[in-house]
């Protein structure tokens, strides 16, 4: 602002300006010759006014979100002006006055309804930034060749389909914005611009009709060797050219969204660092289309899981004795073709592995489910749902997505078997049908239940419609044929191997030669005579150091750092494909290889053992402990769920675990979250091993009925039929680890917690209730209330906020397909103690409406809004402004007051002010109140960083 205070006006200076405008001689007023800042957005004006050029010092005038279809000729003689904002207006044509203003340096035509650009625009010499998004060009506006001095163009959300190859004189060109077009291959005109920094090629998905959809991206996108960030979000790109690796000042690179084939997924999910080492070693160490994929074998006990699996490991018949039963689980592998390699998990009639689940099975993986036909009567109602029916949808909800195939075992032994097996698959067909209704009569409910007060479907309904939409396409992927096999004759296994190897070949990629020799020697070490239950870091990185480059041994300094990163790049790659089970994120677990899971699944199995006399007996073990001292352990476990580290070593003695082993497994299982430590007792809580009922000495803590001084707020989770294993017990522990300093008290029992905080208790809670649906027929719900009391609904929300989203994250982690209703319970009904309390729909009440008073139907009287929706943003930074003031960094507050002001929500004038101003933060919080949702998204995005996530938490309820 280069020596001037900023002075800025509004639509009071509008009305001054037209008053000046009628009477043309009349002297201009001083305070009219000092503002430099003109703000006439939403001023509902058709023009501006003549006498706009008495304001002889404007420098910006913004009038976004007006009529205006052309300008007064007098802006002409606005020789300070260098921004003006024109977006949102009624312009068909490009008001040429600007033509020749050649101070001007920034115009935003956006959301226009401009098709074509005249040359005279080439007198705009100082223009740099043009911004004419949202407008209704087909062609590029070839005008713009000869603004060479141009650095950024926004021309988004237009229809284009190709760029000229004149593109290239626009030589200051850095930023181009290109999303929402209508390309259908890269431009490549492009390729040859080295000048360009980011372009932005991907779409705003489901925002608009006409998007980019570019699938083939050039290997001469090399040759634009200035760019540094390039989007192509949701196209159709299904391989990146190899070169990519060598565009050595790419630093930011944008694929979600797109189909990637290579290189494949879980590359691209690790960023452009990992997609250039993956080109990298494709280049130096060959390509191999390689597939190893996961097969699972899910059923009940004695299926005939063991034997097929074994059968199509060896290709002979191979049954099992029955005393050879799948203990956990076995693995095996089976190479059909080179280069396919079956990774098979049969799981056994044990329930322990699905503690964890989402762990052993990989959501690339295959999932056969297994039943013996000879014990299956499909004249019994119930055998479709126990043998196949009820293991597709626990699989469904585990692993959404994951690809399901239903094999029937034992045909050798079955008379009628044609039609049998057509019975079996009607029933299959039914259920597929049934579940594909459901689908949609969930998504119509959904989306017809906005309460007549929402005018857009709020985004958890959103996203349930999304889920359940994908739900459907899973049921409709599961082959309406079912395999019938006998591992016995062969029969039908020749069959099966056909679809198991087109089901590898449709996932096949192209790997590094490198990576793939490298993996299976991995993978081999499951199967050596080698005691070793897991395998170290060290040792991996040895073994790949012999598959490594000549060429790397030779650059002594990089040597250490690539064998690192392409240790990495493998574990990664096998542990996607569920081979190993390695977490790259844990820096304590990261130096750890789980490569059996059966080493893992008899650990969960030894330390989660609810046999009271198997676990008393290993503890009493000679040399162990004494009898009263064991006997407090064991008592200790089951009460209380308490587990000593001296008793888990005990417990995994005869799996024979080294040290190192047993702590890792330890650091696993806090990392799967099945338990907390509990420092001062060197021990480790496991809600799942409580057998406690809730302790009568609560009841005066927490009684039923809420007294008259206090609130509650309650939120229901309803499960239908069943409570997904595990979910409420990995609450309890996340609820924990977040509490624990703010704890003054924490009880916990079989099916609740209670924990007294500093300004507000909780209850946390589960419960099987009958719902009585209709008259005759009432059904079972399981229901996880979490419930808060107090008297500060300022203080109450985040708590239970913070709950519901760690609820939330947990569904999403374990059970992604679940199904579940989210209720909250009217705190006017709770205290007058009814009995039908008015539940309201949890996701209406995150749509954007947010009325002042609220119905509660049960009673039919109006509640305030604060007790059902959530505290807004505004109050919450209100009341914690001074902690935010101390908290947010000097280098933090400059990054945003630039980062807003460039996201258009600070003006020039706020954005100065904050800058100048001796009481920056409050400055800035004070302004920030004054903002959209937008600001509050960007703030967020902002403190969600892990350094910064205490500050979320002041800013969010
Ligand atoms: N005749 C015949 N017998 C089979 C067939 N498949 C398995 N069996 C027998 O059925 C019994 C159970 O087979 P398994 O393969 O051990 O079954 P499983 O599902 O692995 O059993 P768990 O590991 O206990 O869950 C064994 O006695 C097998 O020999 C088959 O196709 N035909």
């Amino acid at each position: 602002m280069a020596g001037r205070e900023l002075v800025e006006v509004g639509k009071k200076g509008l009305d001054l300006l037209y008053e000046l405008e009628k009477s043309p001689q009349s002297e201009t007023p001083n305070i009219v010759k000092d503002w430099n800042y003109l703000h006439f957005n939403d001023a509902h004006i058709d023009s501006l006014p003549e006498s706009i050029d008495r304001c002889i010092h404007a420098r910006v005038i913004e009038t976004a979100c007006n009529r205006l279809s052309c300008l007064p000729q007098s802006i002409f003689n606005m020789p300070q002006l260098t921004k003006l904002d024109l977006s949102l207006n009624a312009f068909n044509s490009f008001p040429i006055v600007l033509s020749g203003m050649t101070k001007l340096q920034s115009l935003n035509l956006s959301y226009n309804h401009l098709s074509e650009l005249p040359m005279q625009i080439s007198g705009m010499t100082g223009l740099k930034d043009f911004n004419i998004g949202f407008n209704n060009f087909t062609t590029f506006p070839t005008a713009l060749f000869n603004m060479s001095k141009l650095e950024t163009l926004t021309i988004t959300g237009n229809m284009l389909s190709n760029i000229p190859v004149e593109i290239k004189d626009m030589t200051g060109l850095r930023k181009f914005f290109l999303f929402c077009n209508c390309f259908t291959m890269f431009p490549i005109a492009l390729c040859g611009m080295g000048s360009l920094k980011e372009l932005y090629l991907g779409n705003l998905k489901g925002l608009y009709v006409h998007h980019n959809h570019i699938s083939y991206i050039p290997a001469d996108i090399v040759s634009m060797t200035g760019l540094e960030s390039l989007d192509l979000e949701s196209n159709n790109v299904t391989h990146l050219p190899p070169q990519i690796r060598n565009m050595k000042s790419l630093v930011e690179l944008n694929v979600r969204g797109n189909p990637l084939v290579q290189p494949p997924e879980h590359i691209v999910d690790r960023g452009l660092d990992a997609i250039k080492r993956y080109f990298e070693a494709l280049t130096t160490t060959g390509a191999i289309l390689s597939s190893r994929i996961q097969v699972n074998l899910l059923g009940e006990t004695v299926a005939g899981k063991t034997s097929l699996s074994r059968t199509l490991q060896r290709g002979t018949s191979t049954l099992t004795i029955l005393a050879d039963r799948t203990r956990v689980v076995e693995q095996m592998t089976w190479n059909s073709h080179q280069d396919i390699v079956f990774n098979i998990n049969d799981f056994g009639g044990h329930d322990v592995y699905k503690i964890g689940h989402p762990i052993f099975i990989s959501k690339h993986g295959l999932v056969l489910i297994t039943f013996d036909l000879l014990k299956y009567d499909p004249g019994n109602k119930k055998h479709y749902q126990f043998y196949i029916g009820n293991w597709i949808e626990k699989v469904q909800a585990k692993v959404p997505g994951v690809k399901m195939a239903v094999v029937g075992t034992h045909v050798d032994k079955v008379e009628d078997l044609d039609s049998k097996c057509d019975k079996v698959e009607k029933q299959l067909r039914d259920h597929k049908q049934k579940q594909q209704d459901w689908c949609k009569s969930q998504i119509k409910k959904i989306e017809g239940n906005t309460d007549g007060t929402q005018t857009s479907i709020p985004p958890a309904y959103a996203d349930k419609i999304s889920k359940l939409m994908a739900l459907k396409e899973q049921v409709k992927n599961i082959p309406d044929s079912i395999f019938w096999v006998s591992s016995k004759t062969m029969k039908g296994i020749k069959e099966l191997q056909d679809f198991l190897v087109t089901v590898a070949k449709d996932h096949a990629v192209q790997l590094p030669k490198m990576w793939v020799e490298a993996a299976s020697n991995i993978c081999n070490k499951k199967y050596d005579d080698s005691p070793c239950n897991t395998l170290e870091l060290d040792e991996v990185q040895k073994l790949i150091k012999q598959y490594a480059p000549a060429s790397w041994s030779q650059e002594v300094e990089t040597y250490n750092k690539k064998v690192h990163l392409a240790t990495n790049d493998i574990l990664n790659f096998l542990a996607d494909c569920g081979d190993i089970i390695w977490f790259d994120s844990s820096p304590s677990l990261k130096k750890v290889v789980f490569h059996k899971q059966e080493v893992l699944v008899n650990v969960l199995k030894a330390v989660l053992n609810h046999d009271k006399a198997d676990v008393l007996s290993k503890l009493l073990k000679p040399m162990n402990m004494p009898r009263l001292e064991a006997e407090d352990t064991q008592d200790k476990i089951f009460n209380r769920g308490i587990i000593s580290k001296k008793a888990m070593e005990l417990l995994c003695e005869p799996l024979c675990l080294s040290s190192t082993e047993v702590t890792s497994m330890e650091k696993l299982m806090q990392k799967l979250e099945l338990c907390y430590q509990v420092q001062e007792e060197q021990s480790f809580h496991f809600p799942c091993l409580l057998t406690q009922e809730r302790q009568s000495e609560l009841d005066e803590k927490w009684p039923s009925k809420v007294s008259s001084d206090t609130t509650q707020l309650a939120l229901e989770i309803h499960f239908p039929f069943q409570c997904p294993e595990g979910i409420y017990e990995k609450l309890s522990v996340r609820l924990h680890n977040f509490l624990e300093h703010t704890l003054t008290e924490h009880i916990d029992w079989k099916d609740g917690v209670y924990a007294q905080l500093q300004s507000c208790q909780m209850q946390l809670s589960r419960e099987e209730r009958h719902q009585q649906r209709e008259m005759a027929n009432s059904t079972t719900d399981w229901v996880i209330t979490i419930a808060i009391r107090g008297s500060d609904l300022l203080e109450m929300w985040p708590v239970l906020s913070r709950a519901h989203d760690y609820l939330m994250a947990i569904i999403e982690e374990d059970w992604p397909g679940v199904s579940y209703g989210k209720y909250l319970v009217c705190p006017h009904c709770t205290s007058e103690d009814r009995e039908e309390p008015t539940r309201f729909k949890k996701e209406i009440l995150e749509g954007v409406n947010r009325p002042t008073n609220v119905l509660c139907k049960n009673t039919g009287r109006y509640i305030s809004a604060d007790l059902v929706y959530p505290p807004h943003w505004k109050q919450v930074v209100n009341k914690n402004k001074d902690v935010l003031r101390q908290k947010i960094t000097e280098p933090d507050l400059h990054y945003l007051n630039n980062l807003f002001f460039q996201e258009g929500i600070f003006s020039d004038y706020e954005y100065e002010w904050i800058k100048e101003s001796p009481e920056k933060t409050a400055v800035f919080l004070d302004f920030l109140t004054t903002k959209s949702d937008k600001a509050f998204d960007i703030l967020c995005q902002f403190f969600v960083e892990p350094e910064r996530y205490k500050l979320l938490e002041l800013i969010k309820y």
